[in-house]
């Protein structure tokens, strides 16, 4: 068997396009501010790369890009700001954030209401309780790959590898919300390829390169990876062994392509969401 490929990339453009068309019909442009502190390269990417999205879907986005030298105190009086900004709908604290500040703390220093990360404790226990709140952008990203591929999710065995707070716990909210029989496995799991095989549903998000390996998935399973790995080598890869894997799978996310266009594009949505809820449609 050789895998269906889930193109992200694809799906990511189709979504910012009907932002767009949705950002076009209001009468003012969706604020979007994402801070960045310090110099960490990876993140300059990824900044630089929602900037650019946003901006070509019609938001009004900027960037603050604060000194690695900058204070929790700082970084603090900086989301607050923008907290009490009325142009500002949705605000995003880049991760990983340097060691001497405290991330949880920014976190909860963003007004849930703009948290387009949906990091926010408060965001995080609506989707805990299964009521509506903002839906931290990789998992939503994954739903949606989902929902485009057809896949049943009714009864379905669903198995999330890794249990962070950003990927893995909501992923598995959002499954369980979706009717499947979840499995949240990690570091600790027992027999962690033992689980795996039993899914239907496999998401990797675990941060191991290639770890997932043939033997540990059931043929026609449909695999996610979220991993996003650079090798010493300059690759980049998932935490799934992609050609191995995918000759067992019945369908699979390349890495890239895959869920990481997906983050930027729900990063969009929830913004779009955010601002309606705050200014309405009209
Ligand atoms: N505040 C947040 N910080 C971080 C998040 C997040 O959701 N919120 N997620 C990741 C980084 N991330 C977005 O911030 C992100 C990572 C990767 C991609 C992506 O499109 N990747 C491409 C490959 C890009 C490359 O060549 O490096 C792909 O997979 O095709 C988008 C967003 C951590 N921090």
């Amino acid at each position: 068997m050789t895998a269906r490929i889930l193109d992200g990339k694809a799906i990511a453009a189709a979504l910012r396009a009907r932002l767009a068309e949705r950002v076009a019909a209001l009468p003012y442009s969706p604020g979007l501010r994402v801070v960045r502190v310090g110099e960490d390269p990876a993140s300059g990417v990824y900044v630089r790369n929602k900037d650019k999205a946003a901006k070509a879907a019609g938001y009004d986005s900027a960037t603050i890009h604060l000194p690695a030298e900058t204070t929790e105190a700082e970084l603090l009086a900086t989301i607050a700001t923008l907290n009490a900004d009325p142009v500002v709908d949705g605000i995003l604290v880049q991760l990983p954030l340097p060691p001497r500040i405290r991330t949880e703390a920014a976190i909860a220093a963003v007004d849930p209401a703009k948290d387009v990360d949906g990091f926010h404790p408060l965001n995080a226990g609506r989707l805990a309780a299964g009521q509506p709140g903002l839906v931290p952008c990789t998992p939503r990203g994954v739903m949606h790959i989902l929902a485009e591929a057809g896949v049943v999710l009714r009864g379905a065995r669903a198995v999330v590898l890794g249990r962070s707070q950003i990927v893995g716990r909501p992923m598995a909210q959002l499954l369980l919300g979706a009717d499947c029989t979840v499995t949240i496995a990690h570091s600790r799991t027992r027999d962690l390829p033992g689980e795996c095989r039993r899914a239907d549903i496999l998401v990797a998000a675990v941060g191991r390169p290639e770890m997932v390996r043939a033997d540990w998935v059931a043929p026609g399973v449909v695999v996610i990876d979220v991993g996003i790995n650079r090798l010493p080598d300059g690759r980049l890869v998932g935490d799934v062994a992609f050609g191995e894997v995918a000759a067992v799978a019945g369908a699979i996310t390349p890495v890239p392509g895959g869920v990481g266009p997906m983050t930027i594009a729900c990063l969009l949505q929830n913004t779009l969401e955010a601002a309606i809820a705050r200014r309405g449609a009209a």
